[in-house]
């Protein structure tokens, strides 16, 4: 058992492992929580995210269930497994651009962009030193980002997810972030990454950083923004549709992810919108960085985690409660300070068989009412 008197121990991705190893001997008392779950990396893992939701929708056109919103990935292989899968793909559109990244890097490491295939050899050369020959994943570079003031941006948005089985996800804040420089598809700006790269990591280097506000926008600006440029139902559409990709992506990893009782993890989706407000899936980050680059983000990200531990802690509960079976598993999901419930499998199961159940009473002459479908994205 880990000695610990809270139930909330220090638990990093690496001391995860160390946790959930057999050979350890460790066990967690009923009382204790770790943020993490034993095989996160399974959705937090470049490489090992594309192969899951590459086979989670394989499976679901198999058997005939809609896919729609779960299509979120670009064009991606991982290397050097798919190699020849990729040069026959790079060779069919010869004149698009793909981005190269390491599967288990951040922070912009080791990332570049290549329109050829001779530009490949900055990998297999093994120009980053130590990294020689290590598994990359290369993707369509989604050259009509979505710009506003002339400049790319990405999506960083909280999910937690207190149970896998059955699907428990609440969807938190979020925030957009800036490139300093203006955005260019052109191939003389290929290796500009102030341009092409939104991380904070890479951009707080450029000269033209703000460190006031950090390059970032809250999304509750980017609605308003999108709303007037582009209208309410587009708008309420990207929102509904990024909602339906992070619980797709999810869904991918439910029968595969340990889903052990004592876990719950708060992860950092990075999402891509395109000109069309299509959002892409860039990546999950496991341990998404807390750090505050200014004083909206630092108030925005301590109310998080209070939120956090509000939803897998509440108030009503008692850990030391010999019935305690971790709080995440106690009755339906609420929303939750800015934590608003996206998906609840078995409440959703719950509406489904009585929607089934006023299907057929209607046949029988009584009314029946839909639940009607809209975004659950900062209202
Ligand atoms: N397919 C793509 N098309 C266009 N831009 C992309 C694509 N994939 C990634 N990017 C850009 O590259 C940046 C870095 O990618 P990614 O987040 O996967 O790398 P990372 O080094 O793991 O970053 P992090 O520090 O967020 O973990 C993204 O924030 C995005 O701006």
């Amino acid at each position: 058992m880990l000695p610990s008197p809270h139930p909330f121990s220090r638990c990093t991705v690496a001391t995860v492992r160390q946790i959930f190893h057999p050979d350890t001997g460790q066990r967690l008392a009923d009382n204790q929580m770790v943020c993490h779950y034993p095989n996160h990396y399974e959705l937090t893992r470049k490489d090992l995210m594309v192969k899951n939701i590459k086979r989670y929708i394989r499976d679901q056109v198999k058997e005939g269930n809609s896919v729609e919103g779960a299509d979120c990935l670009p064009v991606t292989y991982l290397l050097p497994a798919d190699y020849s899968l990729f040069v026959e793909e790079f060779r069919r559109s010869p004149n698009c651009m793909w981005i190269m990244k390491p599967a288990n890097a951040a922070q912009g490491r080791g990332i570049f962009i290549i329109n050829k295939l001779a530009q490949i050899k900055k990998w297999s050369s093994g120009r980053f030193a130590g990294r020689d020959q290590e598994t990359y994943v290369v993707s369509r570079y989604i050259e009509n980002p979505l710009l506003i003031g002339g400049k790319k941006f990405d999506l960083r948005i909280y999910v937690l997810i207190t149970s896998f089985r059955p699907l428990r996800m609440y969807l938190g804040d979020g925030f957009a972030r800036f490139c300093n420089a203006n955005y260019s598809s052109d191939l003389a700006d290929i290796d500009n990454m102030y341009i092409h790269l939104t991380n904070v990591s890479v951009q707080k280097h450029n000269e033209d950083y703000n460190d006031q506000h950090g390059g970032k926008w809250n999304i509750q600006n980017l609605r308003l923004y999108l709303e007037s440029t582009r209208g309410l139902a587009a708008t309420e559409k990207m929102f509904s549709d990024i909602d339906d990709l992070l619980v797709h992506s999810a869904k991918s990893v439910q029968n595969v992810i340990i889903n052990d009782r004592h876990c719950f993890e708060c992860y950092g989706y990075d999402l891509l919108l395109d000109d069309d407000l299509k959002p892409w899936l860039v990546e999950i980050n496991a341990s998404p960085s807390m750090n505050a680059t200014s004083q909206g983000d630092r108030e925005m990200k301590t109310k998080l985690m209070k939120d956090v531990f509000d939803i897998v802690l509440p108030d009503s509960v008692n850990v030391n409660d010999p019935d305690f079976k971790g709080a995440t598993s106690t009755g339906p999901c609420r929303d939750t300070g800015d934590f608003v419930v996206l998906y609840d499998e078995a409440a959703e199961a719950e509406r489904a068989a009585r929607a089934e159940e006023m299907k057929q009473n209607a046949g029988r002459g009584r009314s029946a009412r839909e639940r009607p479908a809209s975004s659950k994205l900062w209202k």
